[in-house]
């Protein structure tokens, strides 16, 4: 069988619709629901993203969320390598101020997916060297999910696209409008958050976004 980490090299448009979750956008629905609803609208990856919960907790939500999450869509833990580890889940998602892609790597093995985000050229050179398997590069927009994200314009973008062969997600502020700003940047797709899980109706969010983003790449 292969293995996640190939499979996304295989499937670079996996990473279309990289759906990122936060609690704190369901109103009252459970995650496990708005996943789903996710996953049914057409989003290609999932990015289990919930800065509170403890490893154990993001272990339990894993267990859940892999029974609604098909087979085919790549299922990554933020943050927590033992949570990612533990739960089996695809992969893990790295910051600059997290574990380093190395770390990662070693603790994960070679068969797991190790994404890793970048505001520039020279980390996004360092993560590709370091065995990163695709890069996420934010904020493109100002986004209430994380006031505190430092900008990234778009000319950055395209430069980090252009100097790497791993494929690039961008991240912040994405909604069915503002991924036209992507078009010609050279990503392989757009992270989203709110414009998936604030919706009342994620289903018909997540095919909105996933035609405005077939639309331009
Ligand atoms: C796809 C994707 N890109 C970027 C990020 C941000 O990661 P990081 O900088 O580590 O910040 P937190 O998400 O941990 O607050 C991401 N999570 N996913
Ligand atoms: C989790 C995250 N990381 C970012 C970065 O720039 O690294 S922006 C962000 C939140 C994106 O949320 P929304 O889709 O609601 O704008
Ligand atoms: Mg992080």
């Amino acid at each position: 069988m292969q293995s996640p980490r190939e499979y996304l090299r295989c499937h670079p448009e996996a990473l279309r619709l990289y759906a990122v979750t936060d609690a704190s956008w369901l109103g009252g629905r459970t995650l496990d629901e708005c996943v789903l609803e996710a996953a049914e609208g057409g989003a290609t990856f999932v990015q289990l993203r919930d800065k509170r919960a403890s490893t154990s907790d993001l272990v339990e939500q894993c267990g859940r969320l892999r029974r609604v999450i098909p087979g085919d869509v790549p299922f990554v833990i933020n943050d927590d390598l033992e949570a990612a580890l533990v739960a089996q889940a695809d992969g893990v998602h790295v910051g600059q101020s997290d574990a380093a892609c190395e770390e990662a790597r070693r603790v994960l093995g070679p068969e797991k997916i190790v994404g890793v985000s970048v505001q520039t050229v020279d980390q996004a050179l360092a993560a590709s060297e370091a065995g990163a398997d695709y890069l996420g590069v934010g904020a493109l927009f100002k986004t209430a999910t994380k006031p505190e994200a430092a900008d990234v314009c778009l000319a950055t973008l395209s430069d980090i696209c252009r100097s790497v062969d791993i494929p690039v997600v961008a991240i912040g502020g994405l909604n069915e409008k503002t991924v036209a700003a992507l078009e010609g940047t050279g990503v392989a797709g757009a992270a989203v958050v709110s414009a998936l899980f604030a919706a009342s109706d994620i289903r018909q969010a997540a095919r909105g976004l996933k035609s405005a983003i077939d639309r331009v790449i």
